[in-house]
């Protein structure tokens, strides 16, 4: 019998949402309700997991797939799973250790990990601690010279790609802060911004984290500032936030080597369409000219599954990692990201496919069950 996370008892952690249970139970109900919560009447949020609730698989049989090979091929390197940990600030809420716990689970399935600009752990204490790679998140901030002194930094401690953030122009209405006051408190908060990290304190009806956002990012930002981010940096910059073919097409113009289709976790444009919809018309629009991954709602190997079959590279991971992590730190992420893995492996078995290459469009049907 093995013990989990959860505790000395026989492990009970078998789906993702186990590790919920035991997060909620560790954090504050303000910091809960920042982690859980989407934007509005949370209609996208639920939406995101409806769309994967949706979908129906078309196995194949008889294929001889013993061993299915998990791994998929990114930027000339080899990612040995198809999934990513997605950008998430101040993972000290979480847990102590914050960032640091969190890219040493990862590290432990060879998984890479998107380090928020918000980290309140430094870029360099977060590598060290690194077993896998390091990619390094970004909004546009009103103070460009606080981004390019970011990219330097990436670019001297060996982060391997930039992921700009591009659908904050303004933080939406996260009803639950709002009515929690929510505030990140300096020694949970950002320490990678230097005077910019001050604590914005949220008034009457406001947020802190809404305040400090719109104190500090740029709503002005447009496709000429993407071609202008490229100009200060040798390594790859991913969109993260498109959900549309056209925008997709606009990016790759302008210089994208990836995106990321993200409606950000239900966070911000309520009534978005969801990250799988939104999938389908961007695969369709890039027919494979730069990597798309793809963010929402995924929560268990066979969503991962669908997400590459429905044209993804790979997938990222957002809140079911921060629920090992708020759970039991680094063992936390390594169970949830292992139970995903562990998943994906029945799910590729069970539908035939012996890598990730076999799994396309003609595995999903969207018709009712
Ligand atoms: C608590 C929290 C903080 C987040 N912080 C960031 C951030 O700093 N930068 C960013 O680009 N996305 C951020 N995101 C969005 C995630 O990168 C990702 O798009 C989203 O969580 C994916 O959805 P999922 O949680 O359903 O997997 C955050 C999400 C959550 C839940
Ligand atoms: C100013 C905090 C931004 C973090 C973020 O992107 C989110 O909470 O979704």
């Amino acid at each position: 019998m093995t013990t989990s996370a959860l505790g000395q008892e026989p492990s009970v952690a078998l789906r993702t949402e186990d590790f919920a249970v035991l997060a909620q139970a560790r954090l504050e109900p303000a910091v809960w309700d920042f982690l859980s919560g989407g934007s509005g009447a949370e209609r996208t949020l639920a939406g995101n997991l409806r769309a994967f609730d949706a979908v129906r698989l078309r196995p194949r049989i008889l294929t001889g797939t013993a061993e299915p090979d998990t791994g998929v091929e990114l930027f000339a390197h080899r990612w040995p799973v198809p999934f990513a940990i997605a950008p998430v600030a101040c993972n000290r809420l979480l847990h102590p250790e914050g960032e640091v716990a969190t890219v040493r689970g990862a590290g432990a399935l060879g998984a890479v990990t998107i380090v928020p600009m918000l980290a309140s752990r430094t870029l360099e204490d977060i590598r060290a601690a690194a077993g896998a790679p390091l990619w390094l998140q970004l909004f546009w901030t009103r103070d460009r010279a606080l981004m390019t002194e970011l990219v330097e930094r990436a670019e001297s401690a060996g982060y391997g790609a930039l992921v700009i953030t591009s659908d904050m122009p303004v933080m939406a209405r996260r009803l639950r802060d709002l009515r929690n006051r929510f505030v990140i408190e300096p020694e949970f908060g950002p320490v990678n911004l230097g005077s910019a990290g001050v604590q914005v304190r949220g008034g009457e009806g406001e947020s802190g984290v809404r305040a400090h956002a719109a104190k500090t990012f740029d709503p002005t930002a447009t496709w000429r500032d993407l071609e202008w981010l490229r100009s200060t940096t040798r390594l790859p910059v991913i969109v993260k936030g498109v959900l549309t073919d056209r925008d997709a097409e606009l990016a790759v113009r302008h210089g994208a080597q990836g995106v990321v289709v993200s409606n950000h976790g239900g966070r911000q444009l309520d009534g978005a369409q969801s990250s799988l919809t939104a999938l389908r018309e961007v695969t369709r629009a890039l027919g494979g000219r730069v990597p798309v991954f793809v963010d929402g709602g995924v929560r268990r190997g066979v969503d991962v599954l669908v997400a590459l079959a429905a044209g993804a590279d790979a997938v990222l991971l957002g809140r079911a990692p921060m629920w090992g992590l708020a759970a039991a730190g680094e063992r936390g992420v390594r169970e949830v990201l292992a139970l995903i893995l562990e998943e994906l492996r029945e799910a590729m078995r069970l539908c035939g496919a012996a890598t990730t290459a076999d799994l396309g469009p003609d595995l999903l049907s969207w018709s009712a069950p």
